[in-house]
C-alpha cells in the first residue's frame, strides 16, 4: 500500500424525491443497523441491492422488505436469477437513474452507485463489470492464493506512524525494479521490505486497466475540467501503469482510514486505476478542507473539521475499476470504510482484494532527484 499520507418505496418515485432521498442522506450508524437487518433477512442479496431498497422505502425497513420480497417473488417467476446491479435494480425499485443534484453535509454520507453519479459528484469513474467473468476470477484466485503472506503497512495518520487494520503488498516489472524498490525508493522514510514482480494474471490486465483508464482520462478533460484543457501540471503523455499496491481486507472489521497517496514517485496530478475484486465494499472520499485563516485551530488532532462539507460513499462490487482522477490526490482524501455486514464471495469469503495499478514516472525516479540535490548543492 502507498505511504498512507497522515493516512427512500416502491410508491411511484418523483423526480424530486430521487434528488431529494440522495440530498437527505441518512444517518450513517442508523444506516449500518438497518442494512444489517436486511442482511439477516435475505443472506442472498448483495449490500449495494439492500441499500438500493432501502433508500426506496425511505429509510423503512419494513417497507424495503415488503419490495425485497415481492421482486424476489417477481424474478422467481420470470425465471431471472436475483442479480445485485444498480442497473437492474433502479428499475426494480423505481428509482430513475439520471444524474441527481446533490449536496452533502457535515457528519453526513451520500452513497452514489452509478456511473453517472459518480462521475458527476466525485472525482473518480467507475467501470462495471471490468473484465470478462473468467478473467476477473482468475486474477482474484491468482492473489488471494498470495494474500496470506501480505503484511500490515505503517501509515502516518497526523504526526503518528500507525498500522493500517488490512494488509498490502507492492508489485513491480522486474527483479531489477525490485532490488532498486528495496535500495532506492523510500517510503515513510524507509525502504520497502515485501517488494514483489507483478503476476501473470496482474500483467495480463495491465493493459486493459491502460487502455480504460486512458478513455475515461480522455473523458474526463473533455467533460469535467474548465475549458476542456487537462489540469496544470498533469502529464500530457499516455497514463502507463508500471508498478502496483495490492490491498487485502479480510471481514468487514479490516479497512483503511482517509488519506491521500504518496505523490513522491508518480508525480503530481497521479492518476491511479484500482480494480476492486471479491466482497464489495464501501470507498469513501471527501473534500481536503482548506486550512483555517486561524493557526489554533488548525493545532486540532482530530477529524471534526476535515468532515465540515460531508463524505461520499462509492460502492465498489467486484470486477470494477475505479478511475482516481488527476485532482484526486491533492484535492480530496479516500478511504475503505468498516463494514457492519459484508455479502460473503463465493471464491473469496470474507475478503476483498484490491490491485491500485500506478506509473512511477521517469522525471520522479529517487536517482533523478538525487542528481537534481546533488546540482543543487554543487552550485
Ligand atoms: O482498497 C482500496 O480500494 C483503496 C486502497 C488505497 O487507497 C491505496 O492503495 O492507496
Ligand atoms: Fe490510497
Amino acid at each position: 500500500m502507498e505511504a498512507f499520507v497522515s493516512r427512500k418505496r416502491r410508491r411511484s418515485l418523483s423526480n424530486t424525491s430521487v434528488d431529494q432521498h440522495i440530498r437527505t442522506a441518512f444517518d450513517e450508524d442508523d444506516t449500518d443497523i438497518k442494512l444489517a437487518t436486511l442482511a439477516s433477512l435475505y443472506p442472498g442479496l448483495d449490500q449495494v441491492m439492500l441499500l438500493e431498497a432501502l433508500i426506496a422505502a425511505n429509510g423503512s425497513v419494513e417497507e424495503a422488505s415488503q419490495n425485497l420480497t415481492a421482486y424476489a417473488n417477481e424474478q422467481r417467476l420470470t425465471g431471472q436469477k436475483v442479480v445485485g446491479y444498480q442497473s437492474s435494480l433502479h428499475s426494480a425499485f423505481g428509482l430513475e437513474k439520471k444524474t441527481s443534484r446533490v449536496t452533502t453535509r457535515k457528519g453526513q454520507t451520500l452513497h452514489l452507485y452509478s456511473p453517472e453519479d459518480i462521475a458527476a459528484h466525485t472525482p473518480c469513474s467507475i467501470i462495471h463489470n471490468f473484465l470478462p467473468a473468467k478473467e476477473a476470477n482468475s486474477l482474484l484466485l491468482e492473489l488471494l492464493a498470495e494474500a496470506p503472506s501480505y503484511e500490515k503497512q505503517a501509515f502516518k495518520m497526523f504526526d503518528n506512524v500507525v498500522y493500517s487494520p488490512h494488509t498490502a503488498s507492492f508489485y513491480v516489472e522486474s527483479l531489477e525494479e525490485k532490488r532498486k524498490h528495496q535500495t532506492e525508493y523510500l517510503y515513510q522514510g524507509g525502504y520497502l521490505n515485501d517488494v514483489r514482480e507483478l503476476l501473470p494474471q496482474m500483467r495480463a490486465v495491465s493493459g486493459r486497466v491502460e487502455e480504460a483508464v486512458n478513455k475515461e482520462v480522455e473523458k474526463r478533460i473533455k467533460f469535467h475540467y474548465p475549458g476542456g484543457q487537462k489540469l496544470r501540471y498533469q502529464s500530457s503523455e499516455r497514463w502507463k501503469p508500471n508498478c502496483a499496491f495490492v490491498n487485502c481486507y479480510d471481514g468487514g472489521k479490516e479497512s483503511v482510514g482517509y488519506h491521500s497517496d504518496q505523490l513522491t514517485y508518480v508525480g503530481p496530478r497521479a492518476i491511479i486505476g484500482s480494480i476492486s475484486l471479491g466482497v464489495a465494499r464501501e470507498f469513501r472520499v471527501r473534500k481536503v478542507v482548506a486550512k483555517d485563516d486561524n493557526p489554533e485551530h488548525d493545532k486540532v488532532k482530530d477529524n471534526s473539521r476535515a468532515d465540515a462539507e460531508g463524505q461520499v460513499a462509492i460502492h465498489l462490487p467486484h470486477n470494477s475499476l475505479l478511475v482516481m482522477h488527476a485532482e484526486m490526490q491533492e484535492e480530496w482524501k479516500h478511504s475503505i470504510a468498516p463494514a457492519v455486514a459484508i455479502d460473503p464471495h463465493p471464491i473469496a469469503g470474507n475478503k476483498r482484494i484490491n490491485i491500485t495499478y500506478r506509473w512511477y514516472r521517469e522525471p520522479f525516479h529517487p536517482s533523478d532527484s538525487a542528481t537534481l540535490c546533488a546540482e543543487e548543492e554543487g552550485k
